[in-house]
């Protein structure tokens, strides 16, 4: 009888994929820094983008074949833009997980050509929905961070019938460390140097967990947990750096009725639902912006099954679980509260009231 947890073999391949694209999304942000990557080779952002998404892909290609993909991005723009696709294929072909040569191996597959990049670019144009497994990709959450030297991540999800059943984000700028306090200024100029560089994963009823992002296959994964609010006016809040994609003011109205007496902790990215999962923070906002925005499965799928896993709830405003089943967008809900278990109905209750939702 096999004693192997369920999906461990999913565990592992997006753990090390994301681990590989990583290296170059880091990669084009420090040949960016020393001018490498020009303006007019496009922003390096798009490089970074169009890199990990084609990496990644390749490896559940290889390993998946059958599995559908729900990715970010689509390879419409490097069709009629050869200088740009022959960079990216350059940065691509030479991106490996260094010597630990039987990861890479394992990651198996890779992209053989500049159409073959291409190809693999738009296997992540799947529908998604209720049935089936569908892996949903965003190569780089926080594109915002990534340019401001912030924070952003690697966000790699397996949907199984519409549930989440393993999640896996690649933080390249946040502390390795778990215990680390998150710092007011985490969301501008942090690099990925010594110390920072952290892999959040989580499968279904196997609880999260965390390893340095840049050991291939070597360091251990300890597990995380969320931490207990005892009083809610020490809890900290994160929220988007962005003022378009969350309302800050609302936020800071809830804040205050919450007894909240610290400043929020703004950051780009799921590196939020990272940094709450490990107990670094508290409570995560994300508050509509617009009636018209939907949210995209990509950009919570991984954050969200890490938050449940490591002791917390994430729901809507309106207090229904996200619904990643009904396609490529979470039209069903309207933002997000991420928090301890034993608090997110306080919370709740408190959003429903600044939001006229009761
Ligand atoms: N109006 C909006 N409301 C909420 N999120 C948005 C909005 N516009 C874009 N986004 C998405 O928010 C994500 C980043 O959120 P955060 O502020 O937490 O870092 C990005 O994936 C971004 O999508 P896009 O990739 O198209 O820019
Ligand atoms: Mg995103
Ligand atoms: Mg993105
Ligand atoms: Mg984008």
């Amino acid at each position: 009888m096999s004693t192997t947890a369920p999906y461990a073999r999913e565990l592992e391949i997006a753990q090390l994929a994301v681990q590989r694209a990583a290296i170059l999304t880091k990669r084009v942000f420090h040949e960016k820094a020393k001018g490498t990557v020009s303006k007019d080779d496009a922003s390096p952002v798009t490089i970074g983008d169009f890199g990990a998404q084609a990496l990644i892909i390749s490896a559940l290609r290889a390993n998946f074949p059958h599995d559908a993909i729900v990715a970010e991005e689509e390879a419409a723009q490097l069709r009629s833009d050869e200088k740009l696709r022959s960079l990216i294929w350059g940065l691509v072909k030479e991106t490996k997980l260094g010597d630990a040569h039987a990861e890479e191996e394992l990651l198996g597959g890779g992209v053989k050509d500049e159409a073959d990049l291409l190809e693999v670019l738009d296997l992540g144009r799947s529908e998604g929905g209720r049935v089936g497994r569908v892996w949903t990709l965003d190569p780089i959450d926080g594109t915002k961070g990534f340019l401001r030297g912030g924070q952003y991540a690697l966000a790699l999800a397996l949907l199984e019938d519409g549930d989440v059943k393993v999640g896996v984000l690649g933080c390249p700028n946040l502390p390795v460390d778990d215990e680390a306090p998150l710092a007011a200024d985490i969301g501008a100029n942090q690099t990925d140097d010594e110390g920072r560089g952290v892999i959040f994963s989580s499968v279904i009823g196997q609880g999260a967990t965390s390893r340095p992002l840049g050991t291939a296959g070597l360091a251990e994964s300890k597990p995380i947990q969320m931490k207990e609010v005892k009083e809610m006016a020490s809890a900290s809040f994160c929220e988007s750096v962005e003022s378009g994609h969350s309302n800050q003011s609302e936020a800071a109205q809830i804040a205050q009725k919450l007894g909240i007496t610290k400043p929020s902790v703004r950051m780009d990215s799921q590196a939020k639902y990272g940094s709450i999962a490990r107990g670094a923070g508290d409570i995560y906002l994300r508050l509509p912006t617009s009636k018209t925005y939907q949210e995209k499965i990509w950009d919570h799928a991984a954050g969200d099954l890490i938050v449940r896993e490591a002791g917390g709830q994430v729901t809507d405003t309106k207090g229904r679980r996200l619904d990643f089943g009904v396609g490529r967008t979470l039209a069903e809900n309207s933002g997000v509260i991420a928090a301890p278990a034993a608090v997110h109905g306080q919370v709740l209750e408190v959003v429903q009231e600044v939001l006229g939702l009761k």
